[in-house]
């Protein structure tokens, strides 16, 4: 099978590489062409624009930071429209919001092509062993068609139904993310400022109810302040901006999350009290992701969501 990928960046490389060890034709772009080396190496052929590829591959998958650049490569000059048409389908594993992806359906819906979002969970480490979980939408005859892609990029695949659908599955899957890593660093940190050896409550979680595998991964990490990006702290703030802003659309109320994104406001009818409930409420502000990014962290691990914390002794 052939298929084009448009964006090598953590996710998109270890994604194409994965297509190419396992027999499929690739051909690669990215916006920063030199990414393309690597994959050349491998056995790749390369694009010189998003259109190229489209115009030479059956099927084109994209992988993409967020909304704005998933809407550039589709829209803009020498993107995937000017190509796409009858008998060729676009997929775009990116995660952005469900107008993003229907924006993108209806524009390649009616140049005739077919189109289906396929975000996914799952980070480096499962993108490359092929382990990841993919969360599709759209056009059902287009996925079936990407079911032999889909079964070596990842260990499931999900068909959602409605255009959309995989857009806020994967926001709600990582909300929940983002606020567990929230709470997660609060517990190293009180842990720590209150005699305790983080290390030890990182086997204590890892024996109970609790334990699970981002815990274990990035626990030993945060506590050696590393934080080499497998998901940059960046692209977990746009999904919690865009998961809360689905929370908005649906009228659900998410305080959890939005601490977690940013300070909450003390709503007025709060002023004077002063449980250590409200003021863990408040110090979250301090440590949350939207800090994190002005802090220049962005480009890190999520994870380095925790040095924010740190810097303030919030937990003490
Ligand atoms: N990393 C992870 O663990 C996971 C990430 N995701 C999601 O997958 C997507 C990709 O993530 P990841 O690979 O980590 O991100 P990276 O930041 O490593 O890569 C982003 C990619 O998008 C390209 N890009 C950015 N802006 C534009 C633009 N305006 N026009 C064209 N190309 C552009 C970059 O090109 P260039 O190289 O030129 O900058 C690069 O190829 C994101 O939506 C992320 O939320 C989903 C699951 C896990
Ligand atoms: O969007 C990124 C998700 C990262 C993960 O599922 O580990």
């Amino acid at each position: 099978m052939e298929v084009g990928f448009l964006g090598l960046g953590i996710m998109g490389k270890a994604m194409a590489a994965n297509l190419l060890r396992h027999g499929f034709r690739v051909t690669v772009w990215n916006r920063t062409l030199s990414k393309c080396d690597e994959l050349v190496a491998m056995g790749a052929a390369v694009g010189d624009t998003p259109a190229s590829v489209v115009a030479k591959c059956k099927y084109t998958i994209a992988m993409l930071s967020d909304p704005s650049a998933a809407l550039s490569v589709v829209f803009d000059k020498d993107g995937v429209l000017e190509q796409i048409g009858e008998g060729k389908g676009y997929v775009d594993m990116s995660t952005v919001d469900a107008a993003t992806s229907c924006k993108i359906s209806e524009a390649v819906k009616q140049k005739g092509g077919a189109f289906v979002e396929a975000p996914v969970s799952g980070s480096k480490k499962p993108a490359e062993d092929g382990q990841l979980v993919i969360l599709a939408a759209g056009d059902k005859a287009l996925y079936d068609d990407m079911v032999p892609a889909f079964d070596v990029l990842g260990k499931k695949s999900f068909f959602l139904g409605e255009m959309g659908n995989g857009a806020k599955m994967k926001l709600v899957v990582n909300m929940i993310m983002g606020s567990m890593m929230n709470a997660f660093s609060e517990g190293l940190c009180l842990a720590d400022k209150s005699g305790l050896s983080p290390q030890t409550l990182l086997d204590v979680l890892d024996l109970g109810a609790i334990a699970n595998p981002m815990f274990k991964m990035k626990g030993p990490s945060m506590l050696q302040g590393s934080y080499n990006p497998a998901f940059p702290l960046k692209h977990q703030q746009k999904d919690m901006r865009l998961a809360l802003s689905l929370g908005d659309e649906n009228a659900v109320s998410m305080p959890v999350a939005a601490a977690a994104n940013e300070v909450c406001p003390r709503p007025p009818y709060l002023q004077n009290i002063t449980t250590k409930l409200i003021n863990m409420q408040l110090r979250t502000g301090s440590q949350a992701f939207k800090k994190a990014r002005s802090l220049g962290l962005g480009d890190l691990d999520f994870s380095a969501v925790h040095e924010v914390l740190k810097g303030t002794g919030g937990s003490g």
